[in-house]
């Protein structure tokens, strides 16, 4: 095995990639061999959990919430099985599952890469290995140890029989953060559904499912007296309540995609063209947002911090207005419950008049980022949208990197969201890519079509405008559609 994160004194070398780390210290482990008897309260306060998540069989969120503890604070060992590629692939793809892990909360501790020609279908990296993994996972003090990739609900099972603590995967990792960071209604029935349709291959009796959801050392004894599972009734009656839960968000989701299908419906019949910018997570897309719209949506330096889409006005430097919005950054894959649940909100884009397609130039990786970022365009439809490649981050990009970028998108636009630079460049583009308002009006709107006098507001760009006796005087220049609806009050001069 590969240690990634080894704490011997010979390899900075490795640990130079990692920086910025937290480094685990003599101190911490001290911390984490005082906690040992406070770890016989946590069972204990979870023994009472399990109690409670009983009393709460009728309310299911709960169901999910013993499944999906919240990551924070916990201390994980990263594990990774590369079956093709490089050594420097699976180690970006060991990096990135580190970056995802400490956006959920997780300290990490270690990581470790194997290589195999392909997982082993027991407990996924071979029994000799999970015992080198349970090694680890003692000497380090680790809780967690998250996998990088998907594994079956059985390898789940026995690995975590070996390793004796908890093992997930990496898309219940994606699943947990986006639960964190869900903040709209809309967002939290989403990542609610693809959680539970996770889950509901995964259930299992709450004997063993203490374990998982304590965070602790599966290895607190087989359960016990008062620890042991009530069995298959139990996993039958949540099966069926998560089946009802889901078709009601099912339900609830399909509502709400019609109300925004309404609303984007009537930006339509506005003719405002619309822009999405979508891309890699942490490529940028929030901060894009801002310099182009002075959106003040959340920035930060943790994948997934937007969920939910942004929609903002914005106008190209010759008045035509059009809309511009954020979207949820993709990963490689995505996992499928997840694409699924936001099919609405990704459909957006697929139905946008222009994709800015964010990507983080400075990154180890970026051409790969493109790549799994055009293969969930093609997932969602949206592999006819005009795309515009936008290279971000330019002010930390490696030259040579951005060169050989340039040289396979040499439409793509150099920016950087931080500095500025090359925004006006990227307007410009924008500008260029966006209808045009062909038609030059002179028209007197009376007083009582307000409505088409907000339109050419909206979506013109006005030369003149004054307001007279008979109602608004304007002399402007608008898209076609708009010019048709005008004629019938043109004046002449
Ligand atoms: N150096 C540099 N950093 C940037 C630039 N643009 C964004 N960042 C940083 O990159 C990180 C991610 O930025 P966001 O704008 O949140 O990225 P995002 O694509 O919206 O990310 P998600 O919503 O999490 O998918 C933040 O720490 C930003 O400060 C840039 O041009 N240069
Ligand atoms: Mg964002």
């Amino acid at each position: 095995m590969n240690t990634f994160f080894d704490h011997g004194p010979t390899d900075s070398a490795a640990r130079g990639a990692w920086d910025g780390d937290r480094e685990y210290t003599a101190e911490d482990r001290a911390d984490t061999l005082a906690g040992v008897p406070e770890q016989g309260e946590l069972d204990l306060a979870e023994r009472h959990a399990l109690r409670r998540v009983e009393g709460l069989s009728t309310e299911l969120t709960d169901v999910t919430e013993v499944e999906y503890r919240s990551l924070r604070l916990e201390r994980v060992v990263l594990m990774g099985v590369w079956t093709s590629g490089t050594q420097v692939d699976a180690d970006n793809s060991l990096y990135e599952l580190k970056q995802l892990a400490e956006t959920a909360g997780a300290a990490v501790l270690e990581g470790v890469t194997q290589r195999r020609r392909k997982p082993d279908p027991a407990t996924y990296i071979g029994r000799g290995k999970a015992d080198e993994l349970r090694e680890i996972v003692e000497s380090t003090g680790a809780d967690t140890v998250i996998c990088d990739g998907e594994l079956a609900p059985s390898q789940l099972r026995q690995l975590e029989d070996v390793v004796k603590v908890k093992v997930i995967d990496r898309t219940a990792l994606i699943l947990d953060i986006f639960a964190q960071h869900a903040r709209s209604r809309e967002g939290k029935a989403q990542v609610e559904l693809a959680q539970l349709s996770y889950l509901l291959p995964r259930l299992r009796g709450w004997g063993s499912a203490l374990s998982r959801q304590g965070g602790g050392r599966a290895g607190g004894g087989n359960g016990g007296v008062g620890l042991r599972g009530p069995g298959e009734t139990k996993i039958e009656t949540d099966r069926r309540r998560i089946n009802a839960r889901m078709a009601k968000l099912r339900r609830q989701l399909a509502h709400m995609s019609t109300t925004r299908e309404v609303q984007r419906d009537q930006r339509q019949v506005r003719q405002v063209p619309a822009v999405s910018i979508a891309g890699y997570t942490n490529a940028g897309k929030s901060s894009l947002l801002n310099r182009l719209t002075n959106a003040g949506v959340l920035v930060e330096d943790a994948l997934f911090a937007t969920l939910d889409p942004t929609v903002r006005q914005a106008r190209t430097p010759d008045g035509r207005s059009f809309t511009l919005s954020d979207t949820v950054g993709f990963v490689r894959h995505l996992p499928h419950q997840l694409v699924e649940a936001f099919r609405s909100t990704l459909e957006e884009v697929a139905d946008s008049d222009l994709i800015l397609h964010v990507v983080d130039a400075s990154h180890p990786d970026p051409e790969q980022q493109l790549s799994a970022v055009r293969e969930v365009f093609a997932e969602i439809g949206a592999q006819d949208v005009p795309e515009l490649v936008v290279l971000n981050k330019t002010d930390a990009a490696d030259p040579l990197v951005l060169k050989q970028l340039k040289a396979k998108e040499p439409q793509a636009v150099e920016v950087s969201a931080r500095t500025g630079e090359g925004v006006d460049d990227l307007v410009a583009a924008v500008a260029a890519a966006l209808p045009t308002l062909d038609r030059e009006v002179r028209v007197v709107l009376p007083y009582e079509r307000g409505d088409l006098v907000s339109r050419v507001h909206a979506e013109g760009r006005i030369v003149d405008e004054d307001h007279t006796g008979e109602g608004t005087r304007l002399h402007a220049w608008v898209p076609e559609l708009l010019a048709g609806k005008l004629e019938e009050y043109a004046v002449v001069g």
